[in-house]
């Protein structure tokens, strides 16, 4: 089994600030039961010593008493699993938090060698079963252990041959349990393994529709489906045939059990040893002592079982984080500088970008060209720190960029990609992603500089208008200019564009280009585009080749022009 105390050290910090209502919980689960228990020993009073004695004197006591437990047991019913779920909610609300957090610091090459289901998958069940472990399975098996305990002493007291016998008898159903546990963890992980497959798959048929209608895929979309959710399917149907046999053969040590109870207890209540009132209680605590037993091998081996959602959650969580670095980057931005710079995506890949030598100018336009694949992407994305280099530097201000605070930086700068990602939210907090305080004079004015003002203006709502998933309900280049203006909205030292305006017809490139120009004079703008239009006013031009930059002297003529149209074209 793999229990041990980093596991528990792990879950008991789950706990914290929500300590007193975990314990709050295993105590009111506690009493519940105990409040129960203590309503049946009353029984051993009532035929004792008022019905066999006929001594009605106590008799009202007895039932007051009764009620009074069985009204708590009702009441501690409902509480304490109230107090239970505060504590799951609480641990299902931080987890969600962290992992979320977590995402936002994951190294990017990380993240997208994991699918986004994946993802989704740890939110909707790791996180699930951990906060039910924490905030159920562990209160209802320290629950279990102090009742057991509770019914040990007082069936011992009663008679050891009696305790003896069921000990013998749980001895024998945890000897099955654990003859079967095995075969039900495997079962479970495939279940639980091919359960998560069908979500995954689930999950990525939703945002593969489009395609799958375009390409008129729907029969081989089903059939995946089939041949996945069979293989779930098998897996779930083997492990309820295990279960149903765990249980045929547990069931007869259970009735063997009741069976000898009645027999040495019958036995012992004719030899006088016991009487009859305290027979019947013991009966019922032996019975409810092999269900207590029976519950805490079944809690130890499905806590277990957790310790894999335990694993899954702590490896994200503890994982690899990128460097946020802790310098502070407080005046402007007056130099960049790529020093030697090599970077590969993987360790084993061969290089993307190699001895990038460059300094970028402060305050000026910038073109990356070159053909595609060439490495454009890559350079800005080093830029924006979603990657480091593998070797060299870029600096900025003299400071390694890897060493500058991540916020200090990302503050400094804004990326408009090629294919932005838009919320299915209204256009205005698209446009404004959680920067506050702009007035709507200024966002009128980006919107007017990227000419989509007519456009929302045009709509019913206007800024207040819901746009759909990933902005489904704009046009290509409608999207562009939404993250353009989100972008301009930042006013950055930095503005990167990823061929950010390729949706955008010619003319609408080019006016919205003399916009972004007036507003960006003396600012720093790198650009990064296929079409010759778009680069035409720069004024400085790199050539990204294979992985190399090599800066070319601004055309002067149409035929210097032309060797920078073959490569980028
Ligand atoms: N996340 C990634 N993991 C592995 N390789 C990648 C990744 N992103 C890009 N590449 C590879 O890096 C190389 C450069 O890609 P990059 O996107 O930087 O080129 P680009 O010049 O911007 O191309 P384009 O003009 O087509 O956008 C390509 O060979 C590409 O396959």
């Amino acid at each position: 089994m793999r229990w041990n105390m980093r596991y528990f050290k792990w879950i008991s910090s789950l706990l914290n600030g929500i300590r007193h209502m975990f314990l709050l919980g295993v105590v009111l689960l506690i009493i519940e039961s105990l409040s129960l228990l203590f309503a049946i020993g009353l029984q051993k009073q009532l035929i004792d010593e008022v019905l066999f004695k006929e001594n009605y004197t106590n008799f009202h006591i007895i039932v007051i008493s009764m009620a009074f437990l069985y009204l708590i047991h009702s009441l501690l019913f409902t509480f304490g699993p109230l107090a239970c779920h505060h504590v799951v909610a609480h641990i299902r609300f931080t987890l969600s938090k962290h992992l979320m957090l977590y995402l936002h610091k994951i190294p990017k090459d990380k993240l997208q060698k994991e699918r986004s289901a994946t993802f989704v998958h740890y939110f909707t069940q790791d996180i699930r079963m951990i906060s039910r472990l924490t905030g159920e399975e562990i209160p209802n098996l320290l629950k279990e252990i102090v009742i057991s305990l509770f019914l040990i002493f007082i069936v011992g007291y009663a008679n050891i041959i009696l305790l003896i016998s069921i000990l013998l008898f749980s001895l024998l159903n945890i000897v099955i349990g654990r003859y079967f546990a095995p075969k039900l963890k495997k079962m479970a992980k495939n279940v639980e393994k091919t359960k998560s497959e069908l979500l995954i798959h689930s999950e990525e048929s939703i945002s593969s529709t489009r395609e799958v209608i375009a390409f008129n895929r729907h029969q081989w979309e089903l059939e995946n489906f089939n041949r996945i959710y069979n293989r779930y399917f098998t897996a779930a149907m083997a492990e309820g045939q295990l279960v149903n046999k765990q249980m045929l053969s547990s069931e007869p040590i259970r009735w063997g059990a009741n069976l000898s109870i009645l027999g040495i207890g019958g036995f012992l209540v004719l030899q006088g040893q016991l009487s009859v009132g305290l027979f019947i209680v013991v009966y019922q605590y032996t019975s409810r002592l092999l269900t207590s037993f029976q519950t805490i091998f079944n809690s130890i081996m499905l806590i277990s079982s957790r310790m894999s959602n335990v694993d899954r959650i702590r490896e994200v969580l503890e994982g690899e984080k990128w460097n946020e670095g802790d310098k502070s980057l407080q005046s402007s931005i007056t130099n960049i500088k790529f020093d030697h710079v090599n970077f590969k995506y993987d360790d084993n890949a061969s290089p993307i970008l190699r001895d990038i030598n460059i300094e970028l100018p402060i305050g000026k336009k910038i073109a990356f060209v070159g053909l595609s694949g060439g490495g454009k992407s890559t350079i800005v994305q080093l830029l924006a720190r979603l990657h480091e280099p593998t070797e060299g530097n870029i600096l900025v201000n003299n400071i390694p960029l890897n060493n500058i605070k991540r916020k200090n930086w990302m503050s400094k700068i804004a990326v408009v990609f090629q294919d932005p990602y838009l919320f299915p939210d209204t256009i205005r907090n698209n446009l404004l992603f959680g920067v506050e305080h702009i007035s709507d004079e200024y966002l009128d004015k980006i919107c007017k500089t990227v000419s989509i003002y007519d456009y929302i203006k045009s709509l019913k709502k206007g800024y207040d208008t819901i746009i759909g998933e990933r902005g489904i309900t704009l046009s290509g280049g409608q999207r562009q200019r939404i993250a353009l203006a989100r972008a301009l909205l930042r006013n950055p030292e930095i503005l990167i564009l990823d061929e950010a305006t390729s949706a955008l017809d010619v003319k609408n490139e080019h006016l919205i280009q003399i916009n972004i120009d007036k507003l960006r004079k003396d600012k720093t703008t790198i650009i990064i585009a296929h079409r010759l239009s778009t680069i035409k006013n720069a004024d400085v031009i790199y050539l990204i080749k294979k992985g190399e930059a090599i800066e070319v002297e601004k055309p002067k003529n149409s035929e210097q022009w032309e060797f920078i149209y073959e490569n980028i074209q």
